[in-house]
């Protein structure tokens, strides 16, 4: 019987399944887009039900578009959008709030409080790898409990547990038998000791939250368990879970120090591999775990921007100035050049290198003659500008330039900003034939677990570049263009605070 690995991307916009065969080659696909709730002004929530649910449509319709059963299924892998907090009840696995989005500022203010103890503050930084701030999930975590009524003391009780996305899925997969999170998750909870690989006690006691709440954390590549015979019809072995950003370093098989990707998603995430051993930033990016294997953790260093294909989707969704992202393309090359118009889709603050929660979006340099295409135009290459902060930064910690950069994620499906990328650094971009490297990572994490790749280098025979995009933009114009940039992001800096 053929068998594959079927790969569960839950991320901020959409589930996906993707099933894979041994070539790294996509067998089925199926996607669906489920509700984003934004109660206040910088909230963002998800319903975690509907993550469940619509994670199970795609995974049993991609199974019935490739007339698959559970045997066909050697194991299952996951990847999920990361930070993002879930809290439910023990016995009846319903979630006691809306699942908090890593997006969500509404911690920013009690951040701000614990920022005054610089002590804590240096200590989060050398045991979690994280700057404190809002966007991981302990504090999201602590206002649950906080503000949800009855939830601490419930939680004081023993009888809610606490799960990133991946937590959750594995919870409700094995029938809540097996309460989990990869290192990779674990690692953006702002909670977990990433040197030593445990929870960490000081940080557990000033957030004030009860260690029964939490998931093991374990490997990224392991049999975790196997799902419930009511689910698929019989049980699949969950083998592999890694947050999404890690999932696509892996799945670009960035296996040696010093390798890098970019990927472009609803936000954008350069992370890159450093090995066996932990950098620590001084220019603002973040440390973290890039996957638990054969009884080893490989460190990442990481840039991560809140707003990247989602600046897309607001044009698209909000402003109704195209019908679909894809249009984008042609609506930018439809102009010579952006008029001079610049986009920060600073919506929810600055992520890295700023780290400026108060900071909001603005368009800047409106004239007369400006129009949709040139605001177009104006968004993408503002994503590829945030990019450009985080290789700048990533370099000054290096001491050198990155030679080359590995793309993915559905907007680097766009040539257009592939080009004005590859331009705005000076340095060719790379994209891979299977842009979708964050399922194929998990699917990589979970066929290595249970043998179905030997090791890396067989996983690694499956890498193609399909096209290359060089830099041909002058020295002068892309210093030009950097300039209006940084005075653009200037100005929008504390906007909201
Ligand atoms: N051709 C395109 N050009 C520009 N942006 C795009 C294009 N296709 C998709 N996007 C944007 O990319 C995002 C989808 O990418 P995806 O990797 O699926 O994101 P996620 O995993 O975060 O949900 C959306 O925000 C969408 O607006
Ligand atoms: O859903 P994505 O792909 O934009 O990824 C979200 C990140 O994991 C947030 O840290």
């Amino acid at each position: 019987m053929k068998k594959y690995i079927m790969a569960l991307d839950q991320g901020t916009t959409s589930s996906r399944c993707i099933i894979y065969d041994r070539q790294g080659k996509q067998i089925s696909v199926a996607q669906m887009e489920f509700k984003q709730y934004f109660p206040k002004e910088g909230w963002v929530e998800h319903d975690a039900n509907e993550i469940w649910t619509t994670q199970m449509t795609v995974a049993h319709e991609a199974m019935l578009k490739a007339k698959l059963t559970y045997d066909n299924i050697e194991a299952i892998g996951i990847t999920n959008q990361r930070e993002t907090t879930i809290v439910w009840d023990k016995e009846t696995g319903e979630p006691v709030y809306h699942a908090i989005v890593w997006q969500c500022r509404r911690t920013a203010g009690y951040c701000d409080e614990l920022m005054q103890k610089p002590d804590l503050v240096d200590s989060i930084k050398a045991k979690t790898g994280l700057l404190l701030d809002a966007y991981f999930s302990g504090t999201k975590l602590r206002w649950i409990l906080d503000n949800v009524p009855e939830a601490r003391e419930r939680a004081e009780a023993g009888n809610l547990l606490f799960g990133t996305v991946e937590t959750w899925l594995i919870w409700k997969m094995t029938g809540g038998k097996v309460h989990v999170t990869d290192y990779t998750n674990a690692s953006r909870t702002m909670m977990f000791n990433i040197h030593i690989l445990e929870w960490d006690r000081e940080i557990l006691d000033v957030l004030d939250i009860p260690t029964s709440m939490l998931p093991e954390a374990v490997p990224s590549s392991q049999i975790y368990g196997e799902t419930m015979d009511t689910l698929f019809g019989g049980p699949i072995p969950i083998a592999g879970a890694a947050g999404d950003q890690q999932a696509a370093l892996f799945g670009q098989t960035c296996f040696e120090a010093g390798d890098a990707k970019s990927t472009y998603g609803t936000g954008n995430f350069l992370l890159m591999n450093t090995g066996e051993s932990p950098v620590i930033s001084k220019n603002g990016l973040l440390t973290t775990i890039a996957w638990g294997l054969d009884g080893k953790v490989n460190y990442a260093l990481e840039g991560s921007v809140f707003v990247c294909g989602a600046a897309i989707q607001w044009l698209r969704d909000e402003m109704n100035i195209m019908d679909d992202a894809a249009k984008s393309e042609e609506m930018a090359l439809a102009v010579k050049d952006s008029a001079g118009l610049y986009v920060v889709p600073a919506f929810v603050g600055l992520g890295a290198p700023y780290w400026d929660p108060y900071a909001r979006g603005a368009v800047f340099g409106i004239t007369r003659g400006a129009n949709k295409n040139h605001l177009v135009r104006a968004t993408l290459d503002s994503m590829a500008y945030q990019c450009s902060d985080l290789l700048g930064a990533m370099s000054q910690d290096l001491g050198r330039k990155l030679p080359e950069l590995r793309v993915d994620g559905g907007a680097c499906a766009n040539n257009y900003l592939m080009q004005f990328q590859a331009d705005i650094l000076g340095c060719r971009v790379m994209r891979p034939a299977c842009i979708e490297t964050t399922s194929l990572g998990a699917a990589y994490l979970a066929g290595l677990a249970t043998g179905y790749w030997k090791n890396k280098e067989d996983v690694k025979a499956n890498c193609r570049i399909e096209r290359e995009f060089e830099p041909v933009m002058d020295q002068e114009t892309r210093a030009e263009l950097l300039a209006g940039w940084e005075k653009a992001v200037s100005r929008v800096r504390d906007w909201a605070k």
